[in-house]
Formats: structure tokens, C-alpha cells, sequence
């Protein structure tokens, strides 16, 4: 950019007032002279200004308008296929897996990889890479192959552990019994009750018993972190299911997409309606029979939105509570299973000294009482240990809800 010129310095003249009147004349229009052609100096450089300023002025409006044009303009989502040379490129389309050979520009040439997601134009001319954080796709899905979660592992729901295995794993496991006796299996499950519970673990579980894939998508953050992806990001998960057969689809925390409509009509939740109505007719359209089955969970049972719960959608509801004194002694000898832990251990009492805890709770309570030992310099855990972790753990709630309040009323 150009520097703006310096000002002309200011004339000035010692005009002596004793001269004789024709010298001071003189002199004075000496003076005038002088200011004459400054002032004609800072006409040219205001002159220049403005022209200056007009130039930029237009720029700006041409590079406003290229902006608007780029943002209007829609792109289109593709895979680099191979990057043949420093200028071109293979890319495949997503959606038409339509495949091209295509230039690219020198900005963004020793930056592109096969692989890479990127942004093309209708002519295909990649416009950007597209990082990771713009993969909706893989972040809002966890995919797992064979989750390393077995019956086992969960204590204290035998019941609803059974329930599962009928309702999503046979159906997969011997599709052709439910031919046989001519009836459809359950089309969704739905899991409902307290957090950390085990319905996580519950869906994982088949999945590791079937051989399925996992995949799992969390409705609160379809609707807190890909806001106006919803729709899409379901039709998506579906898709990834059917590629990966047999899959289990898990859905957690379902009630954020699924819960009884609201009189209010903000855009979040049409935004929000939109991805339950994708949900719901991928689920009508859903052969039950197949390879796929779907689980979802919530704590919030009584915001649900009926609808979701009709025939043929999740029809199969399953209460996962929290575990009673033999459910918390079951799951306090899972989560010591692998802890050296001493002869003088007693779970039935401990079971009673932990009413109310969840799964989580007890998981929690068994590295706490594993940090006691390691503090007092011993490799085995003892009865004590488990005793100071239950009151910790207690003063730390009690904490969390003084903090917490002190913050509220703030
Ligand atoms: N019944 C259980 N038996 C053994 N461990 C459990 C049980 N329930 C919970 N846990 C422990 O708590 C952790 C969290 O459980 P999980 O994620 O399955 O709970 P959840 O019911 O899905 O919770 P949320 O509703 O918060 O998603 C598990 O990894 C496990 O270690």
C-alpha cells in the first residue's frame, strides 16, 4: 500500500516591523507567494487523497461482492482419490460417487492427501480441505467393531440383561426362529432409568456378542453441537449401519431429539422435530428382520414423545433401575475382579453401606478405595480403604452441592 505523502512544512517569515512600508509590502507578498503555493501543495495531495480513497472504496465493494458470490454458491463434499501430480488430482463425489480428474490450485497443492475431505465448486475445483472439526460425520458417531464389553461385566440386571439378549440378540443370531414362528422381532429397544446404570454397557454387550459394530450417536450432541445437521447426521447413521452389517445402532440420551413437542415454535425446535421426523421414518422404513438392530437410552422416560414409542418403532421398553444390595454386591466383585484386593473384604457390608450409589458410582467408589491404598504405600486394597472411599465420596457430594448453589445464588 502506498504511504501517504508528508505535509508541506508551513511557510513562515520574519517580516520586521520597522521596515520602511514598500520593503514590509514586499516582504508580506513574499509571504503570500508562500502561502499560495502550499496551499496549492495541499490541494494536490487532498486531490490524491480522495482518489485514493475512491480506489479503495471500490475495492472493498469487489471484494464484498466475490464474498457474497462464494457464500452463496453451494459446494459440494468429496474424497481425494489419488493426487496424481503437484496440479492434479482424483476426487470422487460424495452422494453420486461421481469420479473426476481435476486441477488444483497452487495455494492448496502440497497440502492435499489421498483421503482428504474436501470442498469442490461445480466445476470441481477444490475450494478447501476439510479438517476433522468439519466432519460432522465422525465426530457425532463412535464407531466400535466389537466393543469389549460382555454379560459379565454387568451385575445387578440379570433381568434386563435377558430381556436384551431376546429382543436384540437372537433376532440377530437366529433370525430364521422368528421366520419360523412367523412373528416380527421387537423393531427398537428402548432402555430407560437412572445414569449410569449400565444401559450403555447393555447395548455393547450384544454388539460383542453378535459380532455387530457399535455405533453409537448421542442425541444431546446432535442438537447442542451439529445444530442444523440433525437430519442428516441420522439419515448418515443409518447409512453407516447398513454398510457395516450386522451393527447395532445405540441412540443415548434420546430424549433430546424425541421429547413431547413444546408449544413454543423457535427455530431450534423445528430444527429438533426435523431430526426426530428423520429418525422416526428411517425407522418405518426399517426391515425388522435384518442385520441392524437399534437400541436407545434415556433417563428422562417421561419427557418422551409418544410417537416414538408406537408399534413398530420402539416398541420393546426395558427399565434399567438402580441396583439393589445384591445388585451393588454383584457389581462391587466385578469392579475388584481385576484389583488386588484383601482376604478381609467384605461386599455384603459394603453393598449396604452404598444405598443408592449407581453402577458408575460403585466403579468410582472401587478406584477411590485403589488411591487410598497406593497412599498409604500398600499394593492391597483392604476393607478400610473401601470405608474411606464411601466417605469421601460422600463429602464430595455434599460439596458439589454446597459449590454448586453458592454459584446459583451468586
Ligand atoms: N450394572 C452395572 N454393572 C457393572 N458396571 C456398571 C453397571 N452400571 C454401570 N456400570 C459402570 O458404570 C459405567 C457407566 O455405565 P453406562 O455408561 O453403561 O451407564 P448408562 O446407564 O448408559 O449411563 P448414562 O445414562 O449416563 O449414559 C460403566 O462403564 C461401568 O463401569
Amino acid at each position: 500500500m502506498s504511504r501517504s505523502p508528508s505535509l508541506p512544512d508551513r511557510p513562515h517569515r520574519d517580516i520586521d516591523p520597522d521596515l520602511p512600508d514598500d520593503e514590509r509590502i514586499e516582504a508580506l507578498r513574499g509571504h503570500y507567494e508562500d502561502l499560495v503555493e502550499v496551499n496549492e501543495q495541499l490541494s494536490d495531495q487532498l486531490e490524491e487523497a480522495d482518489q485514493r480513497r475512491q480506489r479503495l472504496h471500490e475495492r472493498v465493494d469487489r471484494v464484498e461482492r466475490e464474498n457474497e458470490t462464494l457464500k452463496s454458491s453451494s459446494l459440494y463434499i468429496a474424497t481425494v482419490e489419488d493426487v496424481l501430480d503437484d496440479e492434479e488430482v482424483i476426487v470422487k463425489q460424495h452422494g453420486n460417487n461421481q469420479e473426476v480428474l481435476t486441477e488444483i490450485s497452487s495455494r492448496l497443492a502440497d497440502r492435499v492427501a489421498a483421503g482428504d475431505r474436501v470442498a469442490v465448486n461445480d466445476s470441481f475445483a477444490i475450494q478447501t480441505i476439510l479438517d476433522a472439526e468439519t466432519d460432522a460425520r465422525a465426530q457425532s458417531m463412535e464407531i466400535t467393531e466389537r466393543p469389549e464389553v460382555g454379560y459379565e461385566d454387568i451385575g445387578g440386571i440379570d433381568e434386563q440383561v435377558r430381556e436384551v439378549r431376546e429382543a436384540v440378540e437372537q433376532p440377530l443370531a437366529e433370525p430364521e426362529i422368528f421366520e419360523e414362528v412367523g412373528i416380527e422381532p421387537p423393531s427398537g429397544v428402548l432402555l430407560y432409568g437412572p445414569p449410569g446404570t449400565g444401559k450403555t454397557m447393555l447395548a455393547k454387550a450384544v454388539a460383542n456378542k453378535t459380532d455387530a459394530t457399535f455405533i453409537k450417536m448421542a442425541g444431546s450432541e446432535l442438537v447442542r453441537k451439529f445444530i442444523g445437521e440433525g437430519s442428516r447426521l441420522v439419515r448418515d447413521l443409518f447409512e453407516m449401519a447398513r454398510e457395516r452389517e450386522p451393527a447395532i445402532i445405540f441412540i443415548d440420551e434420546i430424549d433430546a431429539i424425541a421429547a413431547t413437542r413444546t408449544e413454543s415454535k423457535t427455530s431450534g425446535d423445528a430444527e429438533v422435530q426435523r431430526t426426530m421426523m428423520q429418525l422416526l421414518s428411517e425407522m418405518d422404513g426399517f426391515e425388522a428382520r435384518g442385520e441392524i438392530r437399534i437400541i436407545a437410552a434415556t433417563n428422562r422416560f417421561d419427557m418422551l414423545d409418544r410417537a416414538i414409542l408406537r408399534p413398530g418403532r420402539f416398541d420393546r421398553l426395558i427399565e434399567v433401575p438402580e441396583p439393589d444390595r445384591d445388585g451393588r454386591e454383584q457389581i462391587l466383585e466385578i469392579h475388584t475382579r481385576g484389583m488386588n484386593v484383601g482376604d478381609d473384604i467384605d461386599f455384603a457390608t459394603l453393598a449396604d453401606d452404598t444405598e443408592g450409589y449407581s453402577g458408575a458410582d460403585i466403579e468410582s467408589l472401587a478406584t477411590e478405595a485403589g488411591m487410598f491404598a497406593i497412599r498409604n504405600e500398600r499394593d492391597e486394597v483392604c476393607h478400610q480403604d473401601f470405608l474411606e472411599a464411601v466417605e469421601k465420596i460422600e463429602n464430595d457430594d455434599s460439596s458439589d452441592v454446597i459449590s454448586s448453589a453458592g454459584y446459583f445464588y451468586q
